[in-house]
């Protein structure tokens, strides 16, 4: 029997939660869990309140008056009362700000620039554990094969990330190599989010609708379509052709980089 792809990434994600859950269930470090139960009792996440729906990423460049806590969370709740199903969110205060104001599952991330590296999506376990105890459900980390700072690996990131924070993990990746790697490693999630910003791919630019059918072929977990949805359009042509849900930025909440583009072209008339 066919079962048609939006139903087949349902039943994956399903399968997926739940041996993320059993693997939780089975960890055998009693200390670990007692520290984190609480965290994980207090709140399950459903990746399937994401099926077909819209994510808004609400971030702000950190020298946007945007860029605050309470801006953020009122970005994010406009989100989610207008009908995202799920918001996006960078750094620590505003994932705390904006869990005290919305309900549907937060993505959250935080943006670390370390000298040396190209990796900048919650590079290091630390950064992951900062953005759980702000209350985010699902941990975004960088999953490309770039070098990592000190000992840290994609499979031991995320491997850390579901033992001692109990949190699915949500794998931005720019290749399909990638991709995979991170879904071998544990990932729950993967997303296009990388795509045409690491030097295998500079070349291209986002959305990576070619990246994401071979993704939504090749892997068993759900793919979300990151970066480069300009348009209401765009974001039905994502879920097309089988993205699990869409995550848009820029084209919603990005005041500060639309404004600039406006200006721009209204500065290049001759
Ligand atoms: C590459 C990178 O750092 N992406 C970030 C990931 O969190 C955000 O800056 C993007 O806004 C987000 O991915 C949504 O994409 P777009 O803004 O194109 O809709």
């Amino acid at each position: 029997m066919d079962i048609p792809p939006g139903r087949r990434q349902a039943i994956m994600a399903m399968e997926s939660e739940l041996n993320s859950y059993s693997k939780h269930s089975h960890a055998n470090n009693s200390r670990l869990d007692d520290v984190w139960a609480p965290s994980r009792s207090t709140r399950s996440v459903s990746i399937a309140a994401l099926q077909q729906g819209l994510v808004v990423s609400c971030q702000a460049p950190v020298d946007s008056p945007l860029h605050d806590p309470a801006m953020i969370a009122a970005l994010a709740l406009t989100a989610v009362k207008r009908g995202a199903v799920g918001v996006r969110i960078d750094t620590p205060i505003h994932v705390q700000a904006v869990r005290q104001q919305v309900d549907v599952p937060i993505i959250g991330l935080w943006k670390q620039q370390i000298p040396g590296f190209e990796v900048y999506i919650t590079p290091q376990f630390h950064h992951a554990k900062a953005i759980a105890e702000a209350g985010a459900d699902i941990i975004a980390i960088d999953a490309t094969s770039r070098p990592r700072p000190g000992e840290e690996t994609v499979a031991g990131l995320i491997a850390q990330i579901h033992q001692q924070l109990g949190k699915p993990v949500m794998a931005d990746v720019d290749t399909l190599e990638s991709a995979i790697a991170a879904v071998e490693a544990g990932a729950d999630l993967v997303g296009t989010t990388l795509y045409g910003y690491t030097s295998q791919t500079q070349p291209y630019s986002p959305p990576g609708f070619d990246l994401l059918q071979q993704m939504v072929q090749t892997l068993t977990v759900p793919v979300i379509c990151e970066g480069g949805i300009a348009s209401p359009a765009l974001a039905q042509r994502a879920i097309e052709l089988g993205a699990y849900a869409v995550v848009v930025g820029t084209a919603i909440t990005g005041i500060d980089a639309q404004v600039q583009a406006y200006c721009a072209a209204l500065a290049a008339i001759e």
